[in-house]
């Protein structure tokens, strides 16, 4: 089991935003984060990527959890954050070369890899520009280089599909897919439904700080057979009480 999320409740003060939630992502598969607007999405990433701590429960990745070991814990996630967050005084090239640090990385292998992705994203003449520079896309662009330029056994991607253009979704949907069979493991919060229903393998959906359901398509059609066939069918009743 590559994540585990056990029982965790935590947040930002003594309130806990999320209120025992338990789930797990495998290794080779990508799970979809669900939920509405303040569901606690962005929340759960925050406490699996370190910036919070749990005020109860454990977030194991291969067995290690962030207290035994920050290093090799933090090593083993790549994380796309929803808003871009470079260094203005940092060219692309800086930022590749400082990831390559961080995560302890091969320079010259590394290098092949940058390469690859750096023309798949169409940033390859760009190596000396600065973050200035780019458009609000190609930042997101930069962020999906760094993520998969290091060999991370968990990718974090909050909300990938909505400042892509469909050739960069595309192209970042088909890495999702070479790095699955690979063995990594991803989770993705987004609120583009079709798309998560066609590509991940299995769900969480989050409402109110609650793991409401989660599973296959198949396991969330059964938990809610009056919901209807589709994802968004099967979200839209989930949250029903809340709007009537
Ligand atoms: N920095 C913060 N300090 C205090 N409360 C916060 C903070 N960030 C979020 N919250 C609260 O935590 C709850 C969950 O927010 P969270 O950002 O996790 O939702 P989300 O599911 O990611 O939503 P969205 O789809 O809008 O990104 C909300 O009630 C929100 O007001």
């Amino acid at each position: 089991m590559a994540l585990t999320v056990s029982h965790v409740v935590g947040g930002y003060s003594q309130i806990p935003v999320l209120k025992d939630i338990s789930f797990d992502v495998r290794d080779g598969e990508l799970v979809g984060l669900i939920g509405l607007n303040g569901a606690g999405k962005s929340t759960t990433i925050n406490h699996i990527i370190g910036l919070l701590t749990p005020h109860k429960g454990k977030i194991t990745l291969n067995g290690v959890t962030i207290a035994q070991d920050s290093q090799a814990y933090k090593q083993q996630i790549a994380y796309i954050p929803e808003t871009p967050v470079l260094y203005q005084e940092l060219t692309l090239r800086e930022h590749l070369e400082m990831t390559m640090m961080a995560y302890d990385l091969d320079q010259d292998q590394a290098w092949v890899t940058a390469k690859q992705l750096l023309k798949t994203f169409r940033l390859a003449n760009k190596l000396d520009w600065f973050p200035a520079n780019f458009s609000k896309g190609m930042k997101q662009k930069v962020m999906i280089v760094c993520a998969f330029l290091t060999q991370a056994k968990l990718y974090i991607i909050d909300e990938p599909f909505l400042g892509l253009d469909p050739l960069a979704v595309n192209d970042l949907l088909n890495l999702i897919e070479e790095r699955k069979k690979q063995g990594a493991s991803i989770l993705m919060s987004t609120h583009v439904l079709d798309t998560a229903q066609r590509y991940c393998d299995r769900f969480v959906l989050l409402h109110s700080g609650q793991v409401e359901a989660e599973g296959t398509l198949n396991d969330l059609r059964q938990a809610l057979p009056k919901a209807g066939e589709s994802l968004s069918d099967i979200y839209l009743s989930m949250t029903e009480v809340d709007r009537a």
